[in-house]
């Protein structure tokens, strides 16, 4: 690769991700890791580099984790099934415990023993953690209706002191989706891991959330992949929303909340193709969908 790239080629190269660098040092990125995009160990190690890469060069990143299709196959060892309404699994006393085993036990070990293979400022958090989450029972709305998705919850308080407290320890904060329930003491609660981050990212006040799926990004005519929507706006996601299916559903709804909760950014970018974040931050062009607030279109200074 590096025989087909001139020397000019290489400067050019280091010397457009400058003004990047420049203007995320220092700054909070949250970086949403869906399950599907953690797709091989190869992948995995190129994820764990660019966001040591960030770290490296100043930006603070704090790494969310999903793993939808792990718990999948540890629920199909145990002879399990838990289906999904409107992207939400449904989620008995039994599924719960394999969902906090899997994502604590498996998805969040991996993910800080392979970004502390090179460095040691990995650390794991759950929901539980220093009161990091409380979240409250939630159903499905499928069509407009309720429907009980058992022990399924959302987001409801969020204190950052323990995430802040770590990145300013220079830590990189590796967490899973997985709350106390407030109405029930001592209960759990399985968190769409999209919607975690986009809590996390609105109250630790990130500059971008980046959402690492196994898509390019969001298609206008799903599932017909031709058309990818490079950019667009809140308003006009909201007229989108009522349209999306599976997985999108809560993806798309977590990035409105965390426009809502004042992140200028959301992007959806495609974890299955390496080093696609660092692309995303340090190019000029950006690959996926971005997502901004329209009041905020009038400052693009800010949208970059
Ligand atoms: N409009 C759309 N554009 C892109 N993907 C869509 C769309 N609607 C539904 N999807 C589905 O959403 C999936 C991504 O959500 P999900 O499976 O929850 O991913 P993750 O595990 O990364 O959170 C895609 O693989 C695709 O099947
Ligand atoms: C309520 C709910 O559906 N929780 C998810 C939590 C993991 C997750 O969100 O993982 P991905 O990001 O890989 O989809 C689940 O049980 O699969």
């Amino acid at each position: 690769m590096s025989d087909r790239i001139s020397p000019q080629d290489k400067a050019g190269i280091l010397l457009e991700t400058m003004p990047w660098l420049r203007r995320y040092s220092g700054q909070i990125v949250v970086i949403k890791y869906g399950g599907n995009a953690m797709v091989d160990e190869s992948l995995k190690r190129a994820f764990a580099q660019d966001v040591l890469f960030l770290h490296q060069w100043g930006v603070r990143p704090v790494v969310v984790h999903g793993g939808g299709p792990q718990i999948n196959a540890m629920l199909a060892r145990l002879g399990l099934e838990a289906p999904f309404e409107h992207g939400l699994r449904v989620t008995t006393q039994e599924v719960m415990e394999i969902v906090r085993m899997v994502l604590l036990g498996k998805v969040q070990r991996e993910l800080v023993s392979l970004l502390n293979q090179e460095d040691y400022q990995a650390m794991g958090l759950a929901g539980e953690d220093a009161g990091l989450f409380r979240a409250r029972r939630t159903p499905a709305w499928v069509d407009g209706e309720p429907v009980d998705v058992g022990l399924v919850g959302e987001i409801t308080h969020v204190n950052a002191a323990p995430v802040l407290s770590l990145l300013d320890a220079g830590r990189i904060p590796v967490i899973s989706s997985v709350a106390p329930d407030e109405d029930q003491p001592g209960g759990v609660l399985n968190v769409n891991a999209d919607l975690a981050a986009s809590a996390l990212a609105g109250a630790l006040g990130a500059e971008k959330l980046l959402m690492l799926t196994d898509v390019e990004g969001l298609y206008a005519n799903w599932p017909d992949r031709s058309t990818l929507i490079s950019r667009l706006t809140d308003e006009e996601l909201r007229e989108m929303l009522p349209s999306m299916e599976s997985g999108m559903a809560p993806k798309m709804r977590a990035a409105l909340a965390a426009l809502d909760g004042g992140v200028p950014m959301v992007h959806i970018i495609d974890g299955r193709r390496p080093h696609s974040m660092l692309l995303e931050i340090f190019t000029d062009d950006g690959v996926g969908t971005m997502i901004t607030a329209a009041h905020a279109e009038a400052f693009p200074e800010v949208l970059r």
